[in-house]
């Protein structure tokens, strides 16, 4: 079974490349002031993306950011795909798809299975990707806390998707296990303090998950 990893949250030059080295599929980088891992410097951004390869897609994560940030951010050239965290709606993630021609991938915030079944019938036919996260946490994500993942076992999710919240290295084979996930995400679980990214634990992730 292959599974993509995602490494989320990064915002300096040796941890983008240690993701990459790791045999990350996707990298993302954050644009939501209140998180930790806000890059805020345009500047930065277009250096980050700058050093990833093509082979690997760097994600924009936005959590319902207004046109001109989301425009702002492309400007650098360093995304290839938004991730909306927030509240946005289906018709909100239809029309940025359209504006910005980006793929749009979409989080779900699952806290009991109703969640899921309402994610997918009001997203799967808009995002090209959806994403289902744990609903708890001070932020709208990025906080370390998982999901009953028993929610996922045995589900038909009808787009690509990915499984993220609280994963770490130790407990990615399991999760995935449970749930079937093609694809996983994670932030908190590869850093050695808040909002710090360990090159050592992006490196375990990624082996964990290259190991399934
Ligand atoms: O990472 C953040 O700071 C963040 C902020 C706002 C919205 C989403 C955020 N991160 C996303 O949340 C998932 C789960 O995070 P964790 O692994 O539980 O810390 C992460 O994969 C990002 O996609």
């Amino acid at each position: 079974m292959t599974v993509e990893a995602k490494i989320c949250g990064l915002s300096t030059p040796e941890t983008v490349d240690a993701a990459v080295a790791a045999g990350a599929g996707l990298v993302g980088f954050v644009t939501f002031p209140r998180s930790p891992r806000h890059v805020e410097s345009l500047d930065l951004l277009k250096a980050l993306g700058a050093r990833v390869p093509s082979s690997v897609i760097r994600v924009g994560l936005f959590v319902d950011a207004a046109d001109a940030l989301i425009d702002a951010r492309l400007g650098t050239g360093a995304i290839d795909m938004l991730q909306l965290h927030g509240a946005e709606t289906p018709e909100r993630v239809a029309a940025l798809k359209a504006r910005t021609g980006k793929p749009v991938m979409k989080a779900i915030k699952v806290a009991v299975p109703a969640d899921v079944d309402r994610g997918i019938a009001a997203y799967a036919g808009v995002a090209d990707r959806l994403m289902f996260d744990a609903a708890d946490g001070t932020l709208p994500g990025g906080n370390a806390t998982a999901f009953d993942w028993t929610i996922l076992s045995g589900r038909t999710v009808p787009v690509p998707w990915f499984l993220a919240g609280g994963l770490t290295p130790a407990n990615v084979a399991e999760a995935v296990r449970m749930t079937g996930a093609p694809a996983v995400d994670v932030s908190s679980g590869v850093e050695s303090s808040r909002g710090v990214k360990s090159i050592e634990l992006i490196r375990a992730f990624v082996g964990a998950v290259n190991t399934l």
